[in-house]
């Protein structure tokens, strides 16, 4: 099985260059302030130039306005926009038609209920990220290394791309893949040694273990 690695929160040269060296696919650059992860668009310009050409770049946002989508797509340059607030169906078009970028949502997951807005999104977006849904407390919605069951994705086809995320590391992503079948993961908090500094070591151990996974895997 071919899979897409994305390592998300990253936000200095060292972590960049750990997940470029580890080969994974997509970094993921957090716009959003309450985040430990995020990066002013100067960072962000700067971690995007060094990975132009090397690895796709993400940048993800928490409901921004076109006002801040336009100065990330200016700055930044990313390859994928990822929406993860509460942009609803009818923003998500809105975005991809004003930027011209693929757009991946992140839906939150808790119960299968939380699944029944999959049509309405895969109807608007490229991709969608499935993530924990984070807790009502939670100081941000994402990037909070908690799973949820991943057996409510086990017979789900929802139609376009999508990508595992939430409580990732490289100890259980095996067994996301073996019940999801994931075409993608996504990972921040589990290779961090604190928030938002991340540890080249767990980096490489991720991508080992889940290209490692998804080679055991059928085809599809
Ligand atoms: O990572 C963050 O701090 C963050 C803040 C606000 C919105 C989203 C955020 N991260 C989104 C991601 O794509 C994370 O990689 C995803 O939530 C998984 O995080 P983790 O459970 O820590 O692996």
């Amino acid at each position: 099985m071919t899979l897409e690695i994305k390592i998300c929160g990253l936000s200095t040269a060292v972590g960049l260059d750990a997940a470029i060296t580890a080969g994974a696919d997509l970094a993921g650059l957090v716009v959003f302030p309450p985040s430990p992860r995020h990066v002013d668009l100067a960072a962000g310009r700067a971690l995007a130039a060094r990975a132009r050409g090397r690895i796709a770049i993400v940048a993800l946002t928490v409901d921004a306005d076109d006002a801040l989508l336009g100065d990330i797509v200016a700055e930044i340059v990313p390859d994928i926009l990822q929406l993860h607030g509460r942009e609803s169906p009818a923003r998500v078009a809105a975005v991809r038609a004003r930027f011209g970028r693929p757009v991946m949502k992140a839906l939150p997951v808790a119960t299968a209920a939380d699944l029944a807005v999959v049509p309405a999104y895969a109807a608007v977006a490229d991709r969608l990220l499935f993530d924990a849904k984070a807790p009502k407390d939670a100081t941000r919605p994402g990037g909070l290394g908690q799973p949820f069951d991943w057996h409510l994705l086990e017979r789900l086809d929802p139609g376009l791309a999508f990508m595992l995320s939430g409580g990732l590391d490289a100890a259980n992503v095996a067994e996301a893949l073996r019940i999801t079948a994931a075409p993608a993961v996504d990972v921040s908090s589990g290779v961090e040694q604190a928030p938002g500094d991340k540890n080249p070591d767990k980096i490489a151990a991720f991508v080992r273990a889940a290209r490692e996974a998804a080679a055991a895997l059928p085809l599809p």
